[in-house]
């Protein structure tokens, strides 16, 4: 073994045998290690390591004690090693990482042990020892040193005819060993405080190990399942070298200059080329892939947001994290909701509502960035909780904003899919708004209804037959009432069969009163004359509460090729819960609020079974349930509108309907397909 080696096989005892008598051991590698995937052990003993010096002579040790496996870990290994010469790693006065990585090589040509370490070597140098600018200074450097002679030369040589050889795009360079003192020099100045040459040098490094793994993929890796994991470390390898650079640039009081942000477009790029590269490696075909794609960038964001959360990256590092963390988050919303689609999840958005009095008052939820709920606690310890969803608005959020996000749940209403959207949350967040609005301002179902009557001229004209009814009911007190009937206080049945049981043509609610309406006037004066039938009082919560659950069904009829599609939209109002002793509600409110907490409880049920796969669904519990069952057992695309109140006396409320959201948005309902009626119904 040579004195070489031996130092090696020290530090690796000593890094992966900490303990008594671990610095003494001179056994230089436990091959049991091996065990695992190699891509993981070098990435753990990178996180765990984290020392380059260790990390190269882990690769020798490896390489001596003959571990069959040998050829990623030493790709793995050669490209950490770059990594650090050409990070932080002052070379060539820190010769260590480099005079491993080298032996490495040196090693693999030398020792023909049954071909397998010359084949391992080749390979390397053919596949693994890309090239980039750390690596080429190396090879110059190798070139003006004594230590490297002989058969590490041979291999520089062969790693430098490589990358010369004819039709090699981007290497114009001929090997000359006068400008690796200049090279030198120029490495030393960085490390002698150019802070920004040497961030440019660490973005160009990052953009290039992109580059590789792309390479990699493309010649085979496709077929492992590690490229979630090896995005993930090249994304934190990224994103750890803009925080430093942030960090850095903030504390010492200067602006971020113009040179780093061009890098960070740089990088950003390069890694969008990754994601498209591994798109087209269809890497997120199925549901289980598409989830490992996303719980990769959610590794990823969890950490941007601990960063930005840091005090360390305050003022000017602030902004930049929050614009990155915008775009990737939106990035990571894509494939959230292909991810969703695909398996038929209840669809959740968050609207906080404006404070009632902002004057004298400061909201205890916030959205501190897109898709971030958080709620401050109104306790002594001022806890804050963080809720995440796909799609959350803050109090300034307009009714059209809101209906930009469910714009396309009603296009695929008119295509022909069931789509059932409901209003949740504690009295006086905001439902009835949202779902109605005011004339003025109207909400979703009257846009919806818009945009369905446009959709609909549009298709008239071009020669296919559509027509709308709606109907409007309210679950009061446990009774179903019909909103559009001469006499609404008339009760109406619910049809017992189960959700799936019931034919397409038939009604759940039977001689419920359906309206055919032509225009959105039409639809516009029922909803008046519902609405004004609904059953509301004012309470210390809600000047206008709804006392009911109301449901607002739009069927829209569409013949198409001899075949009649008639999909059926719910949009629900729900009555808001409430803490009775809150509200101050006495005698038949008292009553009526009761019967709205407990409805709610049983579609809390419903949810949690739904979300626990459970074989009984308890939907008979509430009117409220047996009328939802059709959209929630599945067969329809269902959001759920989760209205919060943003004042610090609704913490508690806010949270538990935060938490519900949560819940409603893991039931998997499976995919929604097209309704087709025999007839029109
Ligand atoms: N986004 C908003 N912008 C402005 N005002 C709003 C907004 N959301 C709600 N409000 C106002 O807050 C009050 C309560 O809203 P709303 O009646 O819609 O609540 P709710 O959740 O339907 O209550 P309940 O369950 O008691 O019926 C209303 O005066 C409404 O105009």
């Amino acid at each position: 073994m040579t004195d070489m080696l031996r130092h090696a096989c020290h530090a690796i005892a000593t890094a992966i045998a900490p303990g008594p008598g671990a610095a003494e051991a001179e056994t230089p590698l436990d091959p049991s290690g091996g065990d695992r995937a190699p891509e993981g052990l070098v990435v753990d003993e990178l996180e765990r390591v984290g020392s380059p010096t260790v990390l190269s002579s882990l690769a020798v040790g490896r390489l001596v004690c003959g571990d069959e496996r040998q050829l990623l870990v030493l790709k793995h290994c050669l490209s950490a090693s770059m990594e650090y010469v050409g990070d932080r790693v002052s070379w060539p006065a820190s010769p260590t990482v480099l005079r491993n990585a080298f032996f490495v090589l040196d090693a693999c040509l030398k020792c023909s042990k049954a071909g397998t370490d010359l084949e391992i070597a080749s390979a390397v140098l053919r596949d693994g020892f890309m090239h980039a600018p750390e690596t080429e200074n190396v090879l110059r450097s190798c070139f003006g040193r004594d230590a490297y002679a002989g058969a590490t030369e041979e291999v520089v040589r062969a790693v430098w005819d490589r990358w010369s050889a004819p039709g090699r795009k981007g290497f114009a360079v001929t090997f000359c060993p006068a400008p690796a003192q200049a090279e030198r020099q120029e490495v030393s100045d960085v490390d002698g405080g150019e802070v920004l040459a040497r961030d440019i040098e660490q973005y160009e490094r990052c953009s290039q190990q992109l580059r590789d793994l792309c390479s990699w993929l493309a010649a085979g890796g496709r077929d492992s399942r590690k490229v979630a994991s090896q995005v993930v470390v090249l994304h934190k390898v990224l994103f750890k070298a803009f925080v430093l650079d942030s960090v850095v640039q903030t504390t010492m009081g200067r602006e971020i200059p113009q040179g780093v942000w061009d890098k960070h477009a740089r990088c950003q790029r390069a890694f969008h080329e990754v994601l498209r590269e591994v798109e087209t490696l269809r890497f997120s075909d199925t549901p289980s892939m598409a989830k490992k794609k996303q719980m990769s960038f959610r590794a990823v964001l969890g950490e941007i947001k601990n960063f930005i959360a840091a005090e360390d990256v305050a003022l000017g590092g602030v902004k930049y994290w929050k614009d990155k963390y915008m775009a990737e988050r939106e990035t990571r919303r894509e494939t959230h909701e292909q991810l969703q689609q695909m398996r038929g999840n209840i669809r959740v958005l968050c609207r906080i509502r404006p404070l009632a009095d902002a004057a004298s008052e400061e909201a205890a939820a916030t959205m501190p960035m897109p898709g971030l709920i958080r709620l401050r606690s109104c306790q002594k310890n001022r806890r804050t909780l963080d809720f995440e969803y796909n799609c959350c608005f803050a109090g300034d959020a307009t009714q059209e904003e809101i209906f930009r996000e469910i714009s396309p749940l009603i296009m695929s209403f008119a295509d022909g899919y069931n789509a059932c959207i409901f209003a949740y949350g504690q009295t006086g967040s905001g439902k009835t708004f949202t779902m109605q609005g005011p004339k003025a301002n109207p909400g979703v179902a009257p846009m919806a209804l818009r945009l369905l009557f446009d959709q609909a001229k549009r298709s008239e004209e071009a020669g296919t037959e559509k027509w709308i009814e709606v109907s409007f009911l309210e679950v009061y007190n446990e009774t179903v009432r019909d909103l559009l009937s001469p006499s609404p206080s008339k009760l109406l049945d619910i049809c017992t069969l189960g959700p799936h049981q019931l034919g397409p043509n038939a009604d759940r609610v039977p001689g419920l009163t359906k309206k055919h309406v032509a225009s959105v006037g039409d639809v516009e004066s029922l909803i008046a004359v519902g609405s004004r039938n609904r059953a509301t009082t004012a309470h210390s919560m809600n000047e206008h509460s709804s006392r009911s659950h109301a449901v607002l069904s739009v069927r829209y009829f569409d013949v198409e090729g001899g075949e009649t599609h008639a999909p059926v939209l719910h949009l629900v109002d729900l009555a808001g819960s409430e803490r009775i002793a809150k509200s101050e509600v006495k005698g038949i409110h008292l009553k009526e609020a009761q019967a709205i907490n407990k409805s709610l409880s049983a579609l809390g049920d419903v949810i949690a079974s739904l979300q626990q796969r459970q074989k009984h669904v308890p939907y008979r519990n509430s009117k409220l349930t047996q009328l939802l069952q059709d959209s929630l057992a599945g067969n329809s695309k269902v959001m759920m509108v989760c209205n919060i109140s943003p004042e610090e006396s609704s913490v508690s409320e806010t949270a538990s309907s935060l938490n519900f959201a949560k819940r409603a948005n893991q039931v998997e309902a499976g995919q929604a397909k097209k309704v087709t009626v025999a007839g029109r119904a």
